[in-house]
């Protein structure tokens, strides 16, 4: 297929970006490089610099684009918070405008990276495609918008347009490619727990903060769902296919392994994988946070036919630290 990946630039966009290229697809990237880097985007992919709330339509406008992969947002929670004129304008001003540009070019498919803020504080776990979304920040209200926005734009397309949101939980790990290509995470501004804990480890950190540990969860810490983002990538080459089964049809999956790791469990996995001490304090709790968050990806399974075979959490700290390692003194 001809696809347009906009934010390939970024971490999981760069890793979807690897695994669409190994699968015989053409990628086009949009990214304006504003948290993503030019030497992240693999090779074999051809890189457009802009802005998708302006540039998106002058690259579709090419013609013949069976597909488009939509990761390209703000997504730091506490910004989001202080600065949502950035997240309603970045998030969904800017997805609007691609939904325009994908109808006016007619493109048959489109994944959008949605999210577990979308759920907000559950009422239930684990959490599925059906339970409330409350959204309790910012940038889970613009996801949650876009989605609602995704949706009406299907269902008015005369059967044109088959979308599939993925809702993400935790992602986490590196993809490790063919001679020695990697692709992991790499934000300037780090507010993810696993990267943060392996800066420690990597030596350009000192500690790391445990956010709260009077949550009520068995060790006192919030609890989340790590999934690997090769097997989050897997989901998105899934989607892409589904989206053109079922055109008019917008489907929305939950991805995570369905399984919670607490705080001190990454803590103890990065240090069982580095062999660092890693030293932790506990730290006033985060706001926002929800004590737990764990998906149930029955309908990824059921309708992509996902499943995650990247569980397991020091296989996924170990291709994260594989990754940072080998990035230290690069990114200084
Ligand atoms: N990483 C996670 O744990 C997680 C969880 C849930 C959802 N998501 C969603 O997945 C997507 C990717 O997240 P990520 O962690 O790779 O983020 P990232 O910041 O690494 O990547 C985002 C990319 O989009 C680009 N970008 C942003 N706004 C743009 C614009 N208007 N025009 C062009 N390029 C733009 C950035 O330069 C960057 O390369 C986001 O939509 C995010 O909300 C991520
Ligand atoms: O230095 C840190 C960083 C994080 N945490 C804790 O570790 C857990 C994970 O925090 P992350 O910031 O790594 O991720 P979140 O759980 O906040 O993830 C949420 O925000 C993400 C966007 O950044 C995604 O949208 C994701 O789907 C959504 O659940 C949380 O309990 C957090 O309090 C710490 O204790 N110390």
């Amino acid at each position: 297929m001809k696809l347009l990946v906009t934010g390939g630039a970024g971490y999981v966009g760069s890793v979807c970006t690897a695994h669409l290229l190994a699968a015989g697809h053409d990628v086009t990237v949009l990214d304006d490089l504003s948290t993503g880097h030019r030497d992240a985007v693999p090779p074999g992919a051809v890189l457009v610099e802009g802005d998708v709330a302006t540039a998106a339509s002058g690259v579709l406008a090419e013609g013949g684009f069976d597909g488009v992969l939509h990761f390209a947002a703000r997504s730091l929670v506490g910004e989001s918070v202080t600065d949502p004129a950035k997240y309603w304008h970045g998030n969904v001003v800017t997805s609007i405008a691609l939904l325009d540009a994908i109808r006016a070019h007619r493109v048959p498919r489109l994944v959008f990276s949605s999210t577990a803020a979308t759920y907000g504080e559950p009422e239930t776990s684990p959490i599925t495609e059906d339970s409330p979304t409350r959204p309790t920040n910012p940038y889970g209200a613009t996801k949650l918008a876009i989605d609602h926005a995704i949706s009406s734009y299907a269902t008015a397309s005369d059967g044109e347009l088959g979308a599939v949101s993925l809702r993400y939980f935790n992602v986490a790990g590196a993809h490790h490619g063919d001679g020695g290509t990697a692709f992991g995470e790499r934000h300037t501004t780090e507010t993810h727990l696993i990267p943060l804990v392996l800066q420690v480890a990597a030596g350009t950190r000192e500690q790391v903060a445990m956010y709260g540990d009077d949550w009520p969860t068995p060790d006192g810490t919030c609890v989340r769902d790590y999934i690997h983002v090769d097997d989050l990538a897997d989901a998105h080459l899934r989607a892409l296919e589904a989206a053109g089964s079922g055109p008019g049809e917008h489907l929305v999956c939950n991805l995570g392994n369905g399984t919670g790791f607490s705080v001190r469990e990454v803590v103890e996995a990065c240090r069982r994988v580095t062999g660092h001490p890693i030293p932790a304090v506990v730290a006033p709790r985060r706001a926002g946070d929800p004590a737990v968050l764990v998906a149930s990806a029955r309908r990824a399974h059921d309708r992509l036919g996902w499943t995650p075979t990247r569980g397991d959490l020091d296989g996924i700290v170990a291709d994260a630290w594989a990754f940072a390692r080998a990035r230290v003194g690069a990114d200084a």
